[in-house]
């Protein structure tokens, strides 16, 4: 079976509740392609999970941007795998590069909470990525493979597993990768998925894109043969975001 092209919009930490209402409005008159082409899931900040399900259609999902490492109880600020399923969150965002680098979170930390969160029935868009520092040294896949790897040593089923290649240099900047770039880091990244976990997920695990996707560029990006679809950040605020959508129809045509 081919891999359902996945497109999230991650609005960080964004919006009012206005401008939530706003955004779900544009989503929800929006004509895209069927459930059966296209993925779609948006994280709204914690605070507004609940406005958005129960106001976005009911074929485009949510995600929470992060959850906490294991079971919830005195952890002052943080929200639990278990509340988020109480709320009937389908997913969460793991690992993000700016948890990484503004809030410490290291490989095994995020691999704990990947595992965890699984545990607990939720679906995980699992994020990886090198620094500017890194590519331009060379490490790329190194860092690539270590921040896998985390996540490969704690977990056997990878199901219910999106991975986001976020390149940081790409976040938010404006800078997109190439898609030679971006296909090639899915490309070895598939392979080390093959050599470390399995041939069969490798072949089912979807590895999406993310850093400076827009409509003008989501196209070529998604048509690359390992670009599974996108993790959106600044356009998944915007109308723009239902081109990126649409992008999916590029595999479709393939
Ligand atoms: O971090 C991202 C999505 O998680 C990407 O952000 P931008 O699309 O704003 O570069």
């Amino acid at each position: 079976m081919g891999r359902k092209f996945f497109v999230g919009g991650n609005w960080k930490c964004n919006g009012t509740t206005d401008e939530v209402k706003k955004i779900i409005s544009t989503l929800n008159a929006a004509e895209v392609p069927s459930q059966d082409v296209v993925e779609v899931v948006v994280s709204p900040p914690y605070v507004f999970l609940p406005l958005t399900q129960a106001s976005l259609r009911p074929d485009f999902h949510v995600a929470a941007q992060n959850c906490w490492v294991k079971k919830g109880g005195a952890y002052t600020g943080e929200v639990s795998a278990e509340m988020l399923v109480n709320l009937g969150v389908p997913w969460v965002i793991i690992g993000h590069s700016e948890r990484r680098q503004l809030l410490g979170e290291s490989n095994e930390f995020v691999g704990e909470k990947v595992a965890y969160a699984l545990s607990q029935g939720l679906k995980v868009i699992a994020c990886v990525g090198e620094t500017l520092e890194q590519r331009e040294s060379g490490s790329t896949m190194e860092v690539v493979a270590a921040q896998t790897k985390a996540i490969a040593d704690r977990v056997s089923d990878w199901t219910n597993i999106v991975i986001a290649y976020e390149p940081v240099w790409a976040i938010g900047t404006g800078k997109v990768a190439t898609p030679a770039q971006a296909q090639e880091v899915h490309h070895e990244l598939r392979k080390w998925l093959h050599a470390n976990t399995s041939p069969a997920v490798a072949e089912s695990t979807r590895i999406i894109y993310g850093g400076s996707v827009n409509g003008a560029n989501c196209k070529e990006l998604g048509g690359q043969p390992d670009v599974d679809g996108f993790l959106v950040g600044g356009a998944s605020l915007k109308p723009e975001f239902i081109d990126i959508i649409k992008a999916a129809e590029v595999k479709k045509s393939a």
